[in-house]
């Protein structure tokens, strides 16, 4: 009687510890769910490019047997009105903050890089960088008639997505995309693209190029004096060398823009650089 009455507590102390050790693996994941992954994937910048441009994106390429770019585009065709810039604009900030983030400049760092680009007023510009068009448009509604905007990107894929992103915004007419890589294009825009010097460049592709192909542009020419260069993700991932020398440079009078990076709230901005010749 005795030895049943402590095998029946035994086991009932096994089952509740047991249910703790559930209950309390079930806590844990539910705070590393709705809290943890959300607080790195907002504010850390490695966090939050870990987990939206590795793990969601190529998750949702297998799920969806697709790719973002495609699913951004399908987004604007179907949100977006054809013709109207700001409608493209907004389809896909909608679609990065609600459905799946892209690395577009953004909303938040965009009001900066339009300011700069109304100000500055430019005829001819370059974006180093398209991926699926989204600056382009931003940049693109905002030139005067006549202006032009080069943009470069080496990606097809990216390319060809960009291309019907830009035509459905209806600013086609001022920008000309060309595929390939930039340190082989900006030696031949002289020649093959007929341009003198640029009024306006926007860095955004790989962000070890951004030192080199401003050293380029200058070997080159390409620069007027008072040319603005606006550099986009400084801080996140980063660009040091590029701020080392910019900010350094006595050919330059640098300035930063805090801001994040796009669709988060880790600390990211942009560098407004005026060539002074
Ligand atoms: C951050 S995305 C550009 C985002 C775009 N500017 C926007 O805000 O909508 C960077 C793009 O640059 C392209 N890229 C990177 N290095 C490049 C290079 N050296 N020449 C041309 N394209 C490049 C990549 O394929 C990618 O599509
Ligand atoms: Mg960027």
């Amino acid at each position: 009687m005795h030895t049943y009455l402590e095998t029946a507590a035994a086991e009932t102390s096994m089952w509740v510890y047991f249910l703790s050790a559930c209950a309390a693996g079930v806590a844990l994941l539910y705070a590393l769910w709705s809290w943890l992954i959300p607080a790195a994937v907002q504010y850390n910048a490695w966090g939050a490019l870990l987990w939206h441009d590795v793990i969601v994106e190529r998750a949702l390429d297998l799920l969806t047997r697709s790719t973002r770019p495609k699913r951004l585009l399908r987004a604007v065709q179907k949100n977006a009105t054809r013709g109207d810039p700001l409608s493209v604009i907004s389809a896909i900030d909608h679609f990065c903050r609600h459905s799946e983030w892209a690395m577009n400049v953004g909303d938040e760092k965009g009001s900066i890089l339009d300011s700069v680009v109304s100000e500055l007023n430019p005829n001819t510009s370059l974006e180093l960088g398209t991926y699926c068009g989204y600056s382009t448009v931003r940049i693109a509604r905002l030139l005067p008639p006549g202006a032009r905007l080069i943009t470069l990107e080496f990606n097809p894929d990216y390319a060809a997505v960009a291309r019907q992103v830009i035509s459905w915004a209806g600013v086609q007419d001022k920008v000309e995309l060309v595929e390939g890589p930039s340190g082989d294009l900006i030696p031949q825009m002289k020649e093959r693209f007929g341009v003198e010097t640029f009024d306006f460049v926007f860095l955004d592709h790989w962000k070890d190029r951004y030192l080199p192909d401003t050293n380029l542009l200058e070997e080159c020419g390409l620069l007027r004096k008072g040319a603005v260069l606006l550099a986009d993700n400084v801080i996140c991932p980063g660009t040091p060398e590029y701020l080392a020398y910019i900010r350094n440079s006595p050919r330059y009078e640098s300035r930063y823009f805090q801001s994040h990076l796009e669709y988060t709230k880790v600390e990211d901005g942009l560098e407004k650089s005026v060539f002074l010749g």
